[in-house]
């Protein structure tokens, strides 16, 4: 039989096919990103997994085994202590600091991403929140692979340190979120499948669009919210 899991990668095929192949992602394998186009996605990415930290917060509070609890706990602390790499690594390219890239409102792309998550969140149960946050780690995971059977890339390679942080390691947590997901999704109803399907490609085409929002430096039609710090 099937994977659930599967099956929902087999439906997001178009969506990973476009990401791989996204000018953002294609900058990363060749170098070419610009300055503005590294901070931006920087401090876009910085709210974004401050967002997904918070999420993980409501995952536990509707958690009632401990196993889970434990794998949620382990994630948190994987994206405060060791996500920050990659970011580093962008703001070395960009030359800047890190700390510079923290606190600023959300674009749209990011807006929406965040809104997505949250309202499985606050409106479902454990599968729901799972099937959301499952495109995080598996995009990544599979472009960071990508990137290095495609790039190779020496250790003089701008963004080495960020294909390899990707490449090497996020189809752990991406394999026990699918494990989850699979036994969860098992007992339900065709209705509340085609519910978590949705969920989980709303989420694939929201990846699609944050490294678009990068690319593109996206921003608010008009400049009232910046001047004012508001917007997250
Ligand atoms: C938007 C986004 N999606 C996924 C990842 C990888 N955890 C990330 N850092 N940012």
């Amino acid at each position: 039989m099937t994977r659930f899991t599967e099956e929902l990668r087999i439906a997001a095929d178009p969506i990973f096919n476009a990401i791989f192949d996204h000018p953002f992602v294609r900058g990363i394998a060749d170098g070419t990103l610009r300055k503005e186009q590294l901070i931006h996605y920087v401090k876009q990415d910085f709210e974004y997994l401050n967002a997904y930290i918070r999420i993980y917060g409501m995952a536990i509070s509707k958690c009632d085994d401990r196993d889970t609890m434990a794998l949620f706990n382990e994630q948190i602390s994987f994206i405060l202590h060791s996500e920050t790499h990659p970011h580093q690594n962008f703001c070395e390219v960009a030359g800047v600091t890190y700390e510079e890239m923290q606190s600023f409102p959300l674009a749209p792309s990011a807006h929406h991403y965040i809104r997505h998550m949250l309202n499985a969140a606050h409106e479902g149960n454990m599968e729901d929140i799972i099937a959301a946050l499952l495109p995080c780690p598996w995009t990544y995971a599979e472009i960071g692979k990508r990137l290095l059977e495609e790039v190779k890339p020496s250790r003089t390679h701008k963004f080495y340190d960020w294909m390899h942080f990707y490449g090497d390691r996020e189809f752990g947590i991406t394999e026990q979120m699918r494990l989850l997901l699979d036994k969860w999704a098992e007992p339900l109803s065709p209705e509340r499948k085609r519910r978590l399907k949705e969920h989980y490609l709303t989420s694939c085409q929201l990846e699609y669009m944050f490294w678009d929002m990068a690319y593109s430096l996206e921003e608010w039609p008009v400049n009232a919210m910046k001047a004012e710090g508001v917007g997250r």
